[in-house]
């Protein structure tokens, strides 16, 4: 690996267009202090939603685009780091969401707003999640409509239906955000799936793509939790909170909130 500079295609895991998992992105002492920050400002910063509460820094985002306001100096170190490292961003990130979730929390299946650069990275701190994408409804119905033309159609619509179904479970997968890593996804992941994670205290691990964090997930669990019990297989318990931060680039900046 070229020093400071990583290749994101090193790290694209699965076969959908395109998952990117970076393990260790960042320190353990860098973790600490990121953690310190977010958890020292004041209780304001917080919004609380229904399942979650989370930090908006970087400014207000409309359809339009950007209400900027400066990154404090503890965000655009990693918000840099990412945009030098990856490559993937054509200028600057300017917007940082973090979320924090309780081990029973999560976030609904969505897509991320039409103001953001097509390319979301998630900084992953202080405990493991599973993040699930789905197809758009928009692209099942497509599909289903192109193949359920035609004579046959009432004949072969249950089997097509099955089919179908089938074919949409196997198009779904998950990946496993293990804390200090950066995930990053983009091209048919952004556009075409939605992204979300499941609101509960158990989380699958069936379809996970980024295997290889499976084995640190034991190893996570024995650190933290000295949990020597063998866990069910496929399915995550989770225990701890976790917090992530979404680094994103809004391309148009507005300069004056009046011509908005
Ligand atoms: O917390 C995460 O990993 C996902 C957050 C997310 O999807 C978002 O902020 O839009
Ligand atoms: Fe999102």
């Amino acid at each position: 690996m070229e020093e400071g500079c990583r290749r994101s295609d090193d790290y694209v895991v699965g076969s959908l267009p395109t998952l990117i998992y970076i393990p260790n992105f960042i320190t353990e002492v860098e973790e600490t202090e990121l953690l310190h920050h977010i958890y020292e400002v004041s209780a304001c910063r917080w919004k609380n939603l229904k399942n979650r509460r989370l930090q908006n820094w970087g400014g207000v985002v409309h359809e339009k685009g950007l209400l900027p306001q400066e990154l404090p100096p503890w965000l655009t170190k990693m918000t840099h780091r990412i945009f030098e490292q990856t490559l993937l961003f054509p200028a600057a990130i300017n917007h940082v969401l973090i979320n924090e979730y309780l081990p029973d929390q999560g976030i609904m299946p969505h897509q991320d707003g039409p103001a953001y650069f097509p390319v979301a990275s998630i900084l992953s701190l202080q405990a493991p999640a599973v993040i699930d994408f789905t197809p758009h409804p928009r692209l099942k119905a497509c599909n289903e409509e192109k193949s359920i033309t035609g004579q046959a159609y009432e004949v072969r619509k249950n089997d097509l239906l099955n089919e179908l179904r089938c074919s949409f479970e196997d198009e779904q997968c998950s990946l496993l955000l293990m804390p200090r890593s950066l995930f990053i996804f983009k091209d048919e992941a952004y556009s075409d799936y939605l992204h979300g994670i499941e609101e509960s205290p158990f989380h699958n691990l069936g379809k996970v793509v980024n295997v290889s964090e499976l084995t640190k997930l034991e190893e996570w669990k024995t650190r933290y939790f000295r949990s020597i019990e063998a866990s069910e297989k496929d399915c995550f318990n989770r225990t701890a909170t976790r917090v992530s931060l979404t680094c994103r680039l809004v391309p148009k900046v507005c300069k004056n909130l009046f011509k908005f």
